[in-house]
């Protein structure tokens, strides 16, 4: 895409796609909070889809990565955990604390499983991330292949929480990692509790697994 060929355009186009997943989050906010009208509703996703159209004339394929993504340096826009530009990602924040992942988010009611508190699935979600996170952090990047998960509290919405991840231990190609969710308020209250197992894939597993992604030249 020649718009972003110079670094400024794709700063911009970052922006912009970072902008857009804003405007989409506070949508699914304001969509599951509703307790609007009905005629509303129907109104809102007339509009919706209008406005939605203009998006899907340019779309990419299944094996082509975005083209404000940069697939080697990290930078997954649409990650449905850490991705600025997805309607989906809470998003959560990742930083690095010597070598703890350290993450932060709040969950609002799009993420609610029993009432007021989040999904497990979405503790697991977001977890998964965090380990991997650590994993690739300690420079030992690698695939869940099992995720342990203990749920010890619920986990409650609109209220901001602290993660954590690390590596455990690595036996050449499995990785152990195990991470926290806890309220920022209360970090040492440990809500979920996680163990994952994680596994550095061979080159012929990379390939045949993302040989058709690399090979567009991302
Ligand atoms: C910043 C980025 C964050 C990203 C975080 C998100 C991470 C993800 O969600 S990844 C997506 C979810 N995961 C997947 O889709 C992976 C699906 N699994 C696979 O494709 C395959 O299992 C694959 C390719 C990873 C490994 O292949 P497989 O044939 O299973 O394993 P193999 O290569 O034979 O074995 C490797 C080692 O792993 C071990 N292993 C495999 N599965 C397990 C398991 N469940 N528990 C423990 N060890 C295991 C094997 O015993 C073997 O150990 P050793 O080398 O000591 O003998």
């Amino acid at each position: 895409m020649s718009e972003i060929e110079n670094g400024q355009g794709l700063q911009a186009r970052r922006a912009a796609i970072t902008d857009l997943g804003d405007a989409l989050r506070l949508l699914i906010e304001q969509a599951t909070a509703t307790e609007a009208p009905t005629a509303d509703l129907l109104r809102a996703a007339a509009l919706i889809r209008q406005a939605g159209a203009p998006l899907g004339e340019r779309a990419r394929g299944r094996f082509e990565t975005a083209s404000a993504d940069d697939l080697l340096g990290g930078v997954r826009l649409y990650n449905p955990v850490t991705g600025g530009g997805s309607a989906f990602a809470p998003p959560l924040e990742i930083h690095r604390d010597g070598d703890v992942a350290v993450g932060s988010c709040t969950l609002g009611r799009a993420f609610e499983g029993p009432p007021s508190f989040a999904h497990g699935g979405v503790s697991a979600m977001l977890l998964d991330q965090m380990l991997g996170y650590a994993c690739g952090m300690s420079g030992h990047p690698g695939m869940t292949v099992q995720l342990d998960t203990a749920y010890r509290q619920p986990v409650p919405l609109y209220t901001p929480l602290r993660l954590t991840a690390r590596v455990a231990a690595v036996d050449r190609r499995v990785i152990t990692a195990t991470g926290t969710i806890a309220t920022a308020e209360d970090p040492a209250s440990i809500l979920v509790r996680a163990t994952g197992t994680f596994v550095a894939l061979l080159p012929e597993q990379a390939q045949r697994l993302f040989g058709p992604v690399m090979g567009r030249g991302r």
